[in-house]
């Protein structure tokens, strides 16, 4: 290909003859077919006669030395053009070795020609590219200007080739927006990568550095425009926020949507706790929502609270185990102005007050201190209360739900928890059911979350795979839900080519999924017939549970007691009471 440059062996002449200083005048270069003698002077050394010179040479005695054109370099066949380079820039031949033998030689004003006209045919090519593509490409050299600037970079940025070619680039770009100039410190290429070069354009942009025996000489950019497609996205994602926002209005308003449409899951266990706060529903007695962590408590008081007033009136919910012992009073019952140093000057509502109508939720309620579960009491049993430093008495007008995932009743026995605030709460008394105990829901969770963060994140993953599920449904999420919603929004962030991956589970999972396909205490022959598996394992999981629940409650809590009664280390028990999630 001519725009290549030559192989030596294309340009190698072979009218040649070596000889030696002594012989060099012997009549055997007549031939018509010699066109240079090479006199050899030293291993790599030679003297150049030219056919005619030396027929002269031989005919006047004229000595050798006064007749020599020039030296001659020598080099092997196998060397690179680099090295020939070298020896060109001062001699006009170069002997051509293999094996230490003369094979042929090169001529210097033949190979320049050669040369030359490679890089014209190169420049011709490279041109017209430049110059036919639309895309958006430039170039800058080690000094960081500007070597090569397409019409597409015209276009792009409204910067003319002419004003650009030949300065820097950071006369025409802040330096921390030109990613040229990271690769020309970095050597690091990057493909595909966002970016914005200035405030109104967002470009997809390739880039690598460009390389010459080992050093970086310059760095190119291949841009493509993604202005429009980030602009409709933006939209489209404001679209999509304005849509929720009035579907959860329109909820709000149509009395005929369930208030607890936003509580997934169909199985038996779910579906009667739904049934049983829908029935407590009319009734603005007290409830006590009982479960684990993360099982959705605050979902069901949100729900129950829904169905109650029609969301027409406020949810208020307070943390009882977020908010300092000092602070809780006046949270809860609010202050008047001047009531303490550093508080707002015009006083503040309490969250009785706050939750007037509608609805105050006390999470954590386990975690309420002593002294405050008296003046909590109070206003239970008396309806009314003072704010912090007010003399007026106040009416609490709202419906109480609490929620624990303690069991109150040995926290009374413990003395940890007043007993008559105990009574006051539990009315009625609701415990959701963790996750564990419906596998069945877990199915249907997972996929409602990945929708949910699929749509969040941007990203087109429709299904679960089986490894994936299995393992999901074998562990013991002691996270109960909220951890179900986590993992599965890791996993689809993690998701590569739009597919969930098992090896982006946390370890626990995958680990609780290889333990369950061969349980170690039942054999294939041991299985009840009909039975799949995974029911085995679960079965096996509720039994460790009940047992091991049934040794704490027996020892008082003592690990050591319960795990010597068990047969265990203690160790072992800690172990099996996260996997099991026993707190
Ligand atoms: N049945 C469900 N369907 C859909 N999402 C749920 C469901 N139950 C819980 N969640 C989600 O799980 C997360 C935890 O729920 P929530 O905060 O209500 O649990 P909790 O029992 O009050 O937790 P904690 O004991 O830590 O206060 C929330 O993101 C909630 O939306």
């Amino acid at each position: 290909m001519k725009h290549l440059l030559p192989d030596f062996n294309d340009l190698l002449h072979t009218d040649f003859v070596v000889t030696t200083e002594e012989r060099w005048h012997e009549p055997y270069l007549s031939s018509q077919s010699v066109g240079v003698v090479f006199v050899q002077q030293g291993p790599l050394e030679f003297l150049v006669l030219t056919a005619r010179n030396y027929s002269i040479a031989r005919k006047h005695h004229i000595r050798i030395n006064e007749l020599s054109e020039c030296r001659a370099d020598c080099m092997h066949i196998n060397d690179s053009w680099a090295t020939l380079n070298k020896k060109l820039q001062h001699c006009d031949y170069v002997v051509v070795l293999r094996d230490g033998a003369a094979i042929g030689y090169l001529k210097t004003s033949e190979l320049a020609s050669r040369v030359l006209q490679a890089y014209t045919y190169l420049k011709a090519y490279y041109d017209t590219i430049l110059e036919t593509t639309d895309d958006t490409i430039s170039v800058i050299d080690n000094n960081m200007d500007t070597v090569v600037w397409t019409g597409g970079a015209e276009r792009l940025y409204s910067i003319k080739k002419e004003e650009i070619l030949g300065e820097p680039m950071t006369r025409f770009f802040p330096e921390n927006r030109l990613d040229n100039l990271k690769i020309l410190n970095t050597g690091k290429r990057f493909y595909h990568k966002q970016h914005q070069p200035r405030d109104d354009l967002f470009v997809l942009i390739n880039s690598a550095p460009v390389k010459l025996g080992g050093k970086i000489i310059g760095a190119v950019s291949c841009e493509q425009d993604v202005t429009y497609q980030a602009q409709l996205n933006k939209k489209l994602t404001n679209a999509k926020e304005t849509i929720n926002h009035l579907q959860k209005q329109v909820c709000r308003m149509d009395r005929s949507v369930d208030p607890f449409r936003c509580i997934n899951g169909s199985s038996e266990a779910i579906q009667n706790t739904i049934d049983k706060l829908k029935q407590v529903g009319a009734a603005r007695a007290k409830v006590l929502l009982l479960g684990e962590s993360g099982v959705g408590k605050e979902l069901f008081a949100n729900a129950l609270h829904d169905l109650r007033t029609l969301g027409a009136a406020p949810f208020i919910p307070i943390n009882c185990g977020a908010i300092p012992d000092a602070l809780f009073e006046s949270e809860l019952f609010g202050y008047e102005k001047g009531a303490f140093s550093g508080a707002n000057p015009l006083g503040s509502k309490g969250k009785f007050e706050l939750a007037k109508d509608g609805t105050l939720f006390l999470d954590e309620i386990a975690e309420l201190p002593l002294e405050m579960q008296v003046k909590l009491l109070r206003v239970l049993q008396e309806g009314t209360f003072y704010s912090v430093g007010g003399t007026k008495l106040k009416h609490a007008d709202c419906s109480i739900i609490a929620a624990t995932n303690k069991n109150l009743k040995e926290l009374v026995h413990k003395g940890k928890f007043r007993e008559d605030l105990y009574y006051r709460l539990n009315i009625i008394t609701i415990t959701i059911p963790p996750l564990r105990e419906r596998s069945e829901d877990i199915i249907e969770l997972s996929h409602q979350f990945l929708y949910e963060f699929a749509e969040k994140y941007g990203r087109s993953c429709t299904g679960i795979p089986k490894e994936v599920m299995m393992a999901l449904i074998d562990y013991s999420w002691p996270g109960n839900i909220r951890e179900l919603r986590n993992i599965i929004e890791r996993l689809v962030v993690f998701s590569r080519d739009e597919l969930l991956n098992f090896n982006d589970l946390p370890v626990q999972i995958r680990e609780s999924n290889q333990e369950s396909e061969m349980p170690e205490s039942f054999s294939q022959n041991e299985l009840p017939e009909n039975q799949p598996l995974v029911s085995l394992n679960r079965a096996m999981r509720e039994c460790q549970h009940r047992t091991i629940r049934k040794a704490l409650e027996h020892t008082n809590e003592n690990k050591n007691k319960a795990a010597e009664i068990l047969g265990i280390s203690r160790t072992t028990l800690y172990n099996k009471m996260h996997q099991l999630g026993i707190s």
